[in-house]
């Protein structure tokens, strides 16, 4: 387990917050973090405000290529977002609580929704590369070593001791991106599954994907996972979706090889559709009561 003072403690979350309400009009109530190659989000903010995360106070910095690492503010469909342009993953080497620290500053600065892409392998042999995966649930494999973002002293002020997880992702926002898929034409590839995190860096096996497929898994990938688990602990909403970069290798006979440069490849043909349907979710929401974005 890590150190309690590793990172994330309400004390540091809160300085980092009110340093960037300081620094900001925006008083967003939106929240994106964008995967692998899916930074694209960011630039399509309204009057964007952009913050490297090197001049932030207590963030962490990006180290992995396909994620600028700049923190964006500004308005998208006329709703305030702070959208993280990269995210952190446990393999580059940061505690756990540190990685996870933006989901506490998102809910400090008065975030109530949070919306997550990432780019994954897909362990469902149904599904194709380019195909969106809706989130409607994951398996936390480095959780099962106790490797989990909330263990160590609870804070009361964030949330309760023993969270709720069946209910991680909100089924709302999943039924209205059906929806928008449908409408946008995008049914062909739209999918919905298990996502399963590992810790990476290194790419599975083909004994692991195979495990992995069987626990009911239906995509991998190293991220997310702990970002949702401290954004529920806050009582934030969560969204997330899958972009298949690549296909997880199952067979002895492959000539496959999983690479990063496959999956930056792969996000920069399918970002704009992803950015499509999350801009026509956010302007959606206007349109139901009983989504209080
Ligand atoms: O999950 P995101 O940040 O999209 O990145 C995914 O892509 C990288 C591997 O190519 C890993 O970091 C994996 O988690
Ligand atoms: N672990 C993992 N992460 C990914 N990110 C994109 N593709 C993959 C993959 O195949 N496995």
């Amino acid at each position: 387990m890590s150190d309690i003072n590793s990172g994330g403690n309400y004390e540091e979350c809160r300085n980092t917050a009110d340093w960037l309400l300081n620094h900001t009009q925006v008083r967003p109530t939106v929240g994106i973090v964008c995967g692998s190659g899916l930074g694209g989000l960011a630039g399509m903010l309204k009057d964007p405000q952009v913050f490297k995360y090197s001049d932030i106070p207590n963030f962490p910095r990006s180290t992995v290529h396909g994620h600028a690492g700049q923190l964006v503010f500004g308005t998208l469909k006329g709703k305030p977002c702070v959208c993280m342009q990269g995210r952190f993953h446990l393999y580059e080497g940061y505690p756990i609580q540190k990685i996870t620290l933006p989901m506490r500053v998102f809910k400090l600065m008065g975030v109530e929704t949070v919306i997550l892409t990432n780019a994954a392998g897909g362990l469902n042999q149904d599904f194709k590369v380019g195909d969106i995966m809706i989130i409607k649930d994951h398996v936390n494999m480095p959780g099962f070593a106790g490797n989990n973002p909330l263990a160590g002293p609870n804070d009361d002020r964030f949330g309760v001791r023993f969270p709720c997880m069946s209910d991680a992702y909100d089924r709302e926002l999943q039924q209205l991106a059906h929806e928008v898929a449908t409408e946008l034409g995008y049914s062909d590839f739209l999918r919905e599954g298990v996502y399963c995190v590992l810790g990476g860096p290194s790419f599975e096996t083909i004994a692991e994907c195979r495990m992995l497929h069987r626990l009911g898994g239906d995509a991998v990938g190293m991220s997310t996972v702990h970002e949702v688990i401290v954004a529920r602990h806050a009582g934030m909403r969560c969204f997330a979706m899958s972009l298949i970069t690549n296909r997880s290798v199952m067979d002895y006979d492959s000539q496959e090889r999983a690479n990063h440069e496959e999956v930056l490849e792969t996000s920069g043909q399918r970002s704009k559709q992803m950015e499509k349907l999350v801009t026509t979710m956010l302007d959606r929401l206007d349109n139901n009561k009983n989504n209080s974005f």
